[in-house]
């Protein structure tokens, strides 16, 4: 539904030379910024697709290229089979009917009330009145605003403007909705409503979401599939609930262990040794999903390889459909023994990662 290929936006920063000398003007090279660098991206019908990253990693320029709001430098952007590059603004402004957006701020206007608000789309594309009301009630209703459509956003709550903002997106019954950074204005449980709301409407009209956010929350609740954007690239993709696994670069384990707070203590931290010598022994990070979660594995452990196993941490997260246990462990014993651990741990699917090797005390 949405084809990203090859897509790079620089920014040339004008004015930046201006302000110098008009000697030096000739001599300084207009500054500029690679946004986004040879960024692929599929999102398939139907599917939810979060991109995740830190502040100017580029996410807001990425959602912002798909509807042309910002035009890649160079690439091309498919959106429902249409190349959005090849467009005149004629065609641009009836293709963007398709493809929704809600924002952080939510943007709405301040004058018009709730109804208002949502038939504005509809209003543009010289809709009668009798067609906007049978298109904007509808609406209210699924997204919780019955009651409200006299009232002005002023009165309303951050969590009822962003219903709002999301019942105006879906006015023009577009086949892409786009959310850049929908819920980081929203306190927790706002949150929580507003990201039922959306898992809902993927999975009641089939609408394809894209969505940029810095919280894991947003990803773990409703994203099938996760993109790691990082200086404007993206790093890293995979399904949610392999991302959560066993994330592949130093950025995703960054943001997975800053989520769950899952990290060894500090004091043990200290002592890790990257290589193993006679007297250490492994400290782990288990993940496991699937039967793994309701299976003995570690007292079998204890019994089949000799090993004692002491759990600093652990956790159970529920990942959408998927229960997704989490450890981080000492594996006792000799190096032979640990060794043996490790290799029957993943020969049961858990996926391992050795964080260091400690000093024995005995
Ligand atoms: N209109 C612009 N002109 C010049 N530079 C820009 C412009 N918009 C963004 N940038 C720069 O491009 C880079 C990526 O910015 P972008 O807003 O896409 O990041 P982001 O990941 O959305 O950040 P945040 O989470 O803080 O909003 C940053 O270095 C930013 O300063």
């Amino acid at each position: 539904m949405i084809t990203l290929r090859n897509v790079s936006k620089t920014y040339h920063l004008r004015g930046s030379r201006t302000r110098l000398p008009f000697a030096s003007r000739r001599d300084t090279p207009p500054r500029t910024i690679e946004a986004l660098r040879n960024v692929d991206l599929h999102v398939p019908q139907g599917s939810i697709h979060g991109v995740i990253g830190l502040s100017g990693a580029g996410k807001s320029t990425l959602i912002r290229c798909v509807n042309l709001l910002e035009r890649p430098s160079c690439g091309s952007v498919v959106v429902d089979g249409q190349e959005m590059t090849d467009l005149t603004a004629a065609q641009l402004n009836q293709a963007r009917h398709r493809i929704g957006m809600i924002f952080q701020h939510f943007n709405l206007l301040t004058t018009r009330n709730v109804f208002d608000n949502v038939a504005l789309p509809l209003e543009l594309m010289g809709l009668k009145r009798a067609a906007i009301r049978k298109r904007v009630l509808p609406l209210l209703e699924l997204t919780g605003l019955s009651d409200k459509a006299r009232q002005y956003p002023a009165q309303l709550s951050g969590g009822q403007k962003q219903r709002v903002a999301i019942a105006r997106a879906l006015a023009s019954e577009p086949r892409v909705l786009l959310c850049d950074e929908a819920t980081s204005a929203l306190d927790p449980q706002t949150t929580g409503s507003i990201l039922t709301l959306l898992r809902d409407i993927n999975q009641t009209l089939g609408l394809t979401i894209l969505l940029i956010t810095h919280e894991m929350e947003v990803v773990k609740s409703i994203c099938h599939r996760v993109s790691l954007i990082s200086d404007g690239e993206l790093v890293e993709e995979a399904d949610v609930g392999d991302f959560f696994t066993a994330p592949r670069t130093r950025l995703g384990r960054e943001f997975l262990n800053d989520f769950l707070q899952l990290e060894p203590p500090k004091a043990l931290v200290e002592r890790l040794e990257e290589i193993p010598g006679e007297r250490t022994h492994p400290v782990v990070r288990l993940a496991f999903s699937g039967d793994a979660v309701s299976t003995p594995l570690i007292s079998r452990l204890a019994r089949e390889c000799g090993v004692d196993v002491s759990i600093l941490q652990a956790k159970v997260e529920s990942i959408q459909e998927r229960t997704l246990g989490l450890m981080i462990a000492e594996l006792l014993g000799s190096p032979e023994q640990t060794r043996r651990a490790i290799d029957y741990l993943e020969s049961h699917d858990l996926h391992v990662e050795v964080l260091g090797h400690v000093q024995r005390n005995d």
